[in-house]
C-alpha cells in the first residue's frame, strides 16, 4: 500500500515537470503497469501462489526467513486457488490438489491475499489442531457481522471465549445436563415415530422432520420453548428461516473476505444480507430474552435462564447474550440432522447391516418396548455403524471452521507464518488408504472393538476420525450431539425397516455447505417392526 501511494505522489509530481510529454507520461504509466505485473508474477511462480510469494518475496528483502518452500498449487495471479474453495465440494478439490503436488501432509496454497496450509495427514492434524498457535478462529466478515465473534465458535482465543466455553461446558453440555434433558430426546424421537409412521407404504423425505426435530430440541434446551413436531408453528418457522439464512451466509467463500479491493463493493452482496439478518435476529432472540426476565413462576431452567443468572466477572451484556444463544440454536440444528440423514441413507443401502442392527436392537431392547437412552452403551453394532457414516461422511468435511496462526509457527518441519489459516482435511484422512483398510467400503465391523482392544474414540484423541475437531477448539456439543443421534437413531430403527423409494434410488453425492449434506435429500419408505400402539410406550 505504502508504495503504490509513493509511486502516485512521484508520478504527479513529475506530471507537473514540463520534461514530462504526453507521451512519456503515458509511457511511465505502462512501465508501472509492468512492473505491477511482473511483481504479480514474481508471487505467483511462487509455490502455493501468490500470497505466499508476495511473503516469501517481503521476507527475503528484508533477509529473515529462506527455508524451503511447502509444496501447493499456484492458481491464478492475484486470486490463486479460490476455485479450490469456491466449490460445493471443496473437500474432493483440496484432496485431488494435495494428491497431485505431493502435499497431503502439509500442502499451502492462496485465497487471493490469504496464506492457507491444510493436511491430509493425521500427525500433521494433531501438531496444528492441539498447538496453542493455532488456537483461533481466521477472521471473516460473515462470521463477525453474524455477531459470531462475541458467541464461542469466532471469539478470539482468550478470556472472553474460556469464559464461554466453561459457561456451556457447566451448563449446558456437562453429563448431568444432558441426562437432564433425555425426556425431551425421549419425546421428539416419539413425535418422529408417530410422523413417519403416518407415512406408510408411501415414498416421504427424511429431511424436513429431522431438522425441524433438530431445531426443536435446541429450542427446549436453549430457550425453554417446546413445539409440536406435527403442526406448523409461526415461531419455530422464524426462527428456521433465520438459521437457514444464516447458514448460507457462513457456508458461502466471501470473495471479499481474501480480496481486499473488492470489499467494499461487496459483490456476493453478502454484507447487505447480514445486515438484514441481524437485527431480525436481535428482535427474536431478545425477545425470549425479555420473556424468561419477566417471568415469576416456577420452571424448568434453561439456558436463556442460566445466562441470566450469571454475575460479576461471568456476567454477560443483552447484545452477547444474544450472540451466545443465536450461535447454540445455530450450530446445534443442522450438524445432528444432516448426519442422522446420511446414517439413514447408509442403513438402506446396505440391508445386512440394517438387518444387524435390527438383530442387537431385538436383543438389548427387544420388541415389547421402546428404546430407552439406557439402552445405548449396550448398542455396540450401532455404535460402530454412526463411527463409519462419521467416518465416511464427516457432516464438517474440512471441520467447519478453520484456525488461525497467531505467531511464526513451524508445521511439519515448515516454517508457517503468523496470520497464516490452517485447514484439515478429516474428510480425506478418514478415506486414506494409507489409514485404513479398504477405505470406501462401508465396514462397520471395523469399529468394533475385539476382545482385548480398546474402543475407538471419535472425540478427538485419535486424528485418523476426528469430525468434532481436536484440542482447545474441539466441539463442546460433542457428547450432546452424539448422544441425540445416537439415541433418535436407535428408536427410529428399532420402529421401522427402512426401505429405498420406489422413485429416487439412494443418491451418495454431497455438497459442501456449512456442513456436509446429501446433495439429493433421502427418500425412503418405512416398514412398521412393533405394533404401532406399542411403539410410543416405554
Ligand atoms: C453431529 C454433530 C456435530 C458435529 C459433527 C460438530 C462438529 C464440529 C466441528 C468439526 C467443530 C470445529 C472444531 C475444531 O475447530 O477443532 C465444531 C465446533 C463447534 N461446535 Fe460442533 N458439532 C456438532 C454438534 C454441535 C452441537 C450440538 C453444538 C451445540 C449445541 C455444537 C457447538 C459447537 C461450537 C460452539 C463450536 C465452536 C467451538 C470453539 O470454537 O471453541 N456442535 N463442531
Amino acid at each position: 500500500m505504502t508504495s503504490d501511494i509513493e509511486s502516485v505522489w512521484v508520478f504527479a509530481l513529475a506530471s507537473k515537470c514540463r520534461a514530462f510529454s504526453q507521451e512519456n507520461i503515458a509511457w511511465s504509466i505502462l512501465i508501472i503497469a509492468l512492473a505491477w505485473l511482473v511483481m504479480a508474477l514474481v508471487y505467483w511462480f511462487h509455490p502455493g501462489g501468490p500470497a505466499w510469494g508476495r511473503y516469501r518475496f517481503k521476507k527475503c528483502a528484508s533477509r529473515s526467513v529462506s527455508n524451503r518452500p511447502i509444496p501447493g498449487p499456484r492458481g491464478l495471479p492475484f486470486i490463486g486457488s479460490m476455485n479450490l474453495m469456491a466449490s460445493s465440494l471443496a473437500h474432493h478439490r483440496i484432496a485431488a490438489a494435495a494428491e497431485a503436488c505431493k502435499g497431503k501432509r502439509l500442502m499451502a496454497f492462496s485465497l487471493g491475499d490469504t496464506r492457507v496450509v491444510v493436511t491430509c495427514n493425521p500427525d500433521v492434524a494433531r501438531e496444528i489442531l492441539n498447538s496453542s498457535v493455532f488456537a483461533d478462529r481466521p477472521v471473516k466478515e460473515s462470521a463477525y457481522s453474524l455477531m459470531f465473534d462475541r458467541a464461542i465458535g469466532f471469539a478470539p482465543y482468550g478470556v472472553y471465549w474460556r469464559t464461554l466455553r466453561r459457561i456451556a461446558a457447566t451448563h449446558l453440555f456437562c453429563p448431568k445436563q444432558i441426562k437432564g434433558s433425555e425426556e425431551q430426546r425421549r419425546s421428539i424421537a416419539s413425535e418422529m415415530v408417530s410422523l413417519f409412521a403416518n407415512h406408510r407404504n408411501r415414498s416421504f423425505h427424511v429431511r424436513d422432520v429431522l431438522k425441524r426435530a433438530s431445531l426443536n430440541n435446541m429450542m427446549v434446551a436453549i430457550f425453554g420453548q417446546k413445539y409440536k413436531l406435527d403442526c406448523a408453528n409461526n415461531e419455530v418457522e422464524q426462527l428456521r428461516a433465520l438459521v437457514d439464512e444464516g447458514y448460507d451466509l457462513l457456508g458461502t467463500l466471501n470473495w471479499s473476505d481474501h480480496l481486499p479491493w473488492l470489499a467494499e463493493l461487496d459483490p456476493q452482496k453478502i454484507r447487505a444480507r447480514c445486515s438484514n439478518l441481524v437485527p431480525k435476529v436481535h428482535r427474536f432472540v431478545s425477545r425470549i430474552i425479555s420473556q424468561h426476565r419477566a417471568q415469576t413462576n416456577e420452571k424448568a431452567r434453561d439456558f436463556v435462564d442460566v445466562l441470566l443468572s450469571l454475575q460479576g466477572a461471568d456476567k454477560l451484556s443483552d447484545s452477547d447474550m444474544i450472540a451466545v444463544l443465536w450461535e447454540m440454536i445455530f450450530r446445534g440444528t443442522d450438524t445432528v440432522a444432516v448426519l442422522i440423514e446420511w446414517i439413514l441413507a447408509r442403513i438402506v443401502l446396505h440391508p445386512d447391516v440394517q438387518s444387524m442392527v435390527h438383530d442387537e436392537l431385538d436383543e438389548v431392547v427387544g420388541r415389547s418396548r421402546a428404546v430407552d437412552e439406557s439402552d445405548v452403551m449396550n448398542l455396540v453394532y450401532l455404535t460402530a455403524v454412526i463411527k463409519e457414516v462419521l467416518r465416511l461422511h464427516p457432516p464438517g468435511p474440512l471441520l467447519s471452521w478453520a484456525r488461525l496462526a497467531t505467531t511464526d509457527t513451524t508445521v511439519d518441519g515448515y516454517h508457517v507464518p503468523k496470520g497464516t489459516t490452517a485447514m484439515v482435511n478429516m474428510w480425506a484422512i478418514s478415506r486414506d488408504p494409507q489409514e485404513w483398510a479398504n477405505p470406501l467400503e462401508f465396514v462397520p465391523d471395523r469399529f468394533v472393538a475385539k476382545q482385548g482392544e480398546v474402543e475407538f474414540s471419535v472425540l478427538g484423541s485419535d486424528l485418523r476420525l476426528a469430525p468434532f475437531g481436536s484440542g482447545r477448539r474441539t466441539c463442546p456439543g460433542k457428547n450432546l450431539g452424539l448422544t441425540t443421534v445416537t439415541f433418535w437413531v436407535a428408536t427410529l430403527l428399532h420402529e421401522f425397516e427402512w426401505l429405498p423409494s420406489d422413485q429416487n434410488a439412494v443418491d451418495l453425492s454431497e455438497v459442501l455447505k456449512l456442513s456436509c449434506e446429501m446433495a439429493n435429500p433421502l427418500c425412503v419408505k418405512v416398514r412398521p417392526r412393533r405394533r404401532l400402539s406399542l411403539s410410543l410406550s416405554h
